[in-house]
């Protein structure tokens, strides 16, 4: 196994129009699955747009993989997938399309873990579907596919199990038991049956600031 923290930050600051949100995040993760849990507004969802490069972080470094997101932004994004709690929309753009799609932005192919996904979600038929006509909870379903395309060694995920059915809740945790030697997994949730039946490691978004009490709503 690799000696690098698959996803490590240090000293993140969020800042929206001027107020603070959070500062001195900091986290070195080694390979697993963790589920990142706290109060409402605390910060969950900036955290992981600002690991995932979605967000400029107003202060920190970020590695994936051991590679400077914010220096070197497209080498350390092929190490990375991030699916956000709403998913951008791509309404003309079938399911498989916008697989396809991904793994060509990633120079791969769709390969059986990928496969297995669809399958296991029930997503093959539903595939040649456009995005603007498929539910919320399958368009989600899609994109945690897209997350697992090219075996990136850090998935984050927002709220993975909004919107999903209970059988393909159920699946999910699964997925995040099966162990990986390689990959971190980090999710965010209010879902404490989603986190237990992961068998996730919690980390208290509370005690990933060093040196202050984060702001939240
Ligand atoms: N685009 C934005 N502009 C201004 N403020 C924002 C923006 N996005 C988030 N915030 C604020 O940042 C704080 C943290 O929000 P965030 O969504 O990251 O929290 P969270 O822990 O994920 O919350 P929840 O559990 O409700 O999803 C909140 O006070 C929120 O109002």
């Amino acid at each position: 196994m690799s000696a690098i923290s698959p996803l490590a930050c240090e000293n993140l600051s969020a800042v929206y129009n001027s107020r603070v949100i959070f500062h001195s995040l900091t986290l070195a993760l080694k390979p697993g699955v963790f589920a990142l849990r706290g109060p409402n507004g605390i910060g969950k969802s900036t955290a992981l747009r600002l690991l995932a490069g979605a967000q400029r972080p107003a202060t920190g470094q970020i590695r994936i993989d051991g590679i400077d997101l914010l220096a070197s932004p497209e080498t350390a994004k092929r190490q990375l997938s991030y699916v956000p709690d709403i998913c951008p929309v791509y309404p003309f753009m079938t399911g498989e399309e916008f697989l396809r799609f991904v793994a060509a932005a990633k120079q791969t192919t769709l390969d059986d873990t990928v496969r297995t996904l669809i399958d296991t979600f029930g997503l093959t038929d539903i595939l040649r579907t456009r995005f603007d006509a498929m539910s919320f909870g399958t368009q989600k379903k899609i994109m945690l596919c897209a997350a697992w395309i090219g075996a990136p060694r850090v998935i984050l995920l927002d709220e993975p199990g909004n919107g999903l059915d209970g059988p393909a809740r159920d699946y999910l945790a699964r997925l995040f038991r099966q162990p990986d030697q390689e990959r971190v997994i980090l999710f965010s949730t209010h879902d404490d049956a989603l986190a237990s039946a992961s068998d996730a490691v919690t980390i208290e978004m509370q005690s990933l600031f060093r040196h202050s009490e984060p702001a939240t709503t």
